[in-house]
């Protein structure tokens, strides 16, 4: 199993596939910016709020405009059962937002796994022409630093803030058989957050399709895995390993104390009472 933080505390920038991993003071911001400017890209941001998920629409795109990728084109595509809820945020220059209406659910599984359907059809709809890379991203989550350039590449994922320094035994990958994204109890990399999935638009519909499939044959089965469609990335990561990977500083949880190996925040799960804002327990 690879080290994420080495027993020296010192924090580890590359797996053993020769991916970076990428933390403060592996990059030069100013730089890898500079790059990927004169490639004149766009970057798709796919969000859904469903329900009463729209109350966190405000501080993720108001916050999102102060510190991911700014100078770039970005194109939110926001998904969601309750369109006249989306707050109106100011947008920055090269930026815009697109409202997509989609039905409401009753259970809150539903609604994240199915986010992978929606993505798989929105890459093939729009995204191809619209754009070239793009990210997936929960919403219950406010950005606190920088999200830049240093973030691209073709097939990205993130490693959970929970889990970095946990045996591989204890991860939380979906462990029955029967499951498509059954993780056997001796494999794995890391375990990587559902929160933010990323790459070039056609890796990320590989990614999409692919765990839809799998999530359609667990559910004619009538099986669900343990972290729904955060458990077939796993899977899915486990076999087509991620070109680089980003540190638990692109994903961060409020609750969670500091530690000596996140120097920044960049981007953090919000604190929620999760009876007052799923639909179900
Ligand atoms: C930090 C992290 O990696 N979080 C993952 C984790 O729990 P989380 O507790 O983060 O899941 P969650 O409740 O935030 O749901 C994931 C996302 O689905 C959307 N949503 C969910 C419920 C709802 O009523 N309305 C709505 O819009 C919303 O965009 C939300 O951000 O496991 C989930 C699958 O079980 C997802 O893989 C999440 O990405
Ligand atoms: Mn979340």
């Amino acid at each position: 199993q690879p080290s994420v933080v080495g027993l020296d505390g010192k924090v580890i920038a590359v797996t053993p596939w020769l991916a970076p991993i990428v933390w403060e003071g592996t990059f030069d911001s100013f730089l890898i910016d500079s790059i990927y400017k004169q490639q004149n890209i766009t970057i798709a941001t796919t969000v859904f709020a469903l329900g009463k998920y729209t109350q966190f629409l405000k501080d993720f795109l108001e916050s999102a405009e102060q510190n991911y990728f700014v100078g770039f084109r970005v194109h939110y595509y926001l998904f969601t059962d309750h369109p006249e809820q989306v707050p109106a945020v100011k947008l920055g220059e090269g930026r815009q937002l697109t409202v997509l209406t989609v039905a409401s659910s009753n259970r809150w599984q539903e609604i994240t796994l199915r986010r992978m359907e929606k993505l798989e059809k929105l890459i093939e709809s729009r995204l191809v022409n619209e754009a070239d890379y793009v990210f997936s991203l929960d919403v219950d989550t406010k950005f606190y630093g920088r999200w830049g350039a240093e973030s691209l590449g073709r097939l990205i994922g993130v490693i959970h803030p929970g889990y970095y320094q946990t045996h591989r035994e204890h991860f939380p990958y979906e462990r029955r058989p029967e499951s498509q994204a059954h993780i056997p109890v001796a494999e794995g990399d890391y375990y990587y957050g559902g929160a933010v999935i990323g790459g070039l638009v056609k890796d990320v519909h590989e990614v999409a399709k692919t765990c839809r499939e799998q999530l359609d044959i667990d559910a004619a089965k009538s099986i669900e895995a343990a972290w729904q469609e955060e458990s077939h990335l796993n899977k899915y990561f486990l076999y087509n390993k991620p070109s680089k990977v980003l540190s638990p500083e692109y994903l961060w949880q409020d609750f969670k104390p500091h530690t000596n190996e996140v120097k920044i925040i960049r981007f953090s799960q919000v604190i929620k009472n999760y009876a007052a804002v799923r639909p179900n327990p």
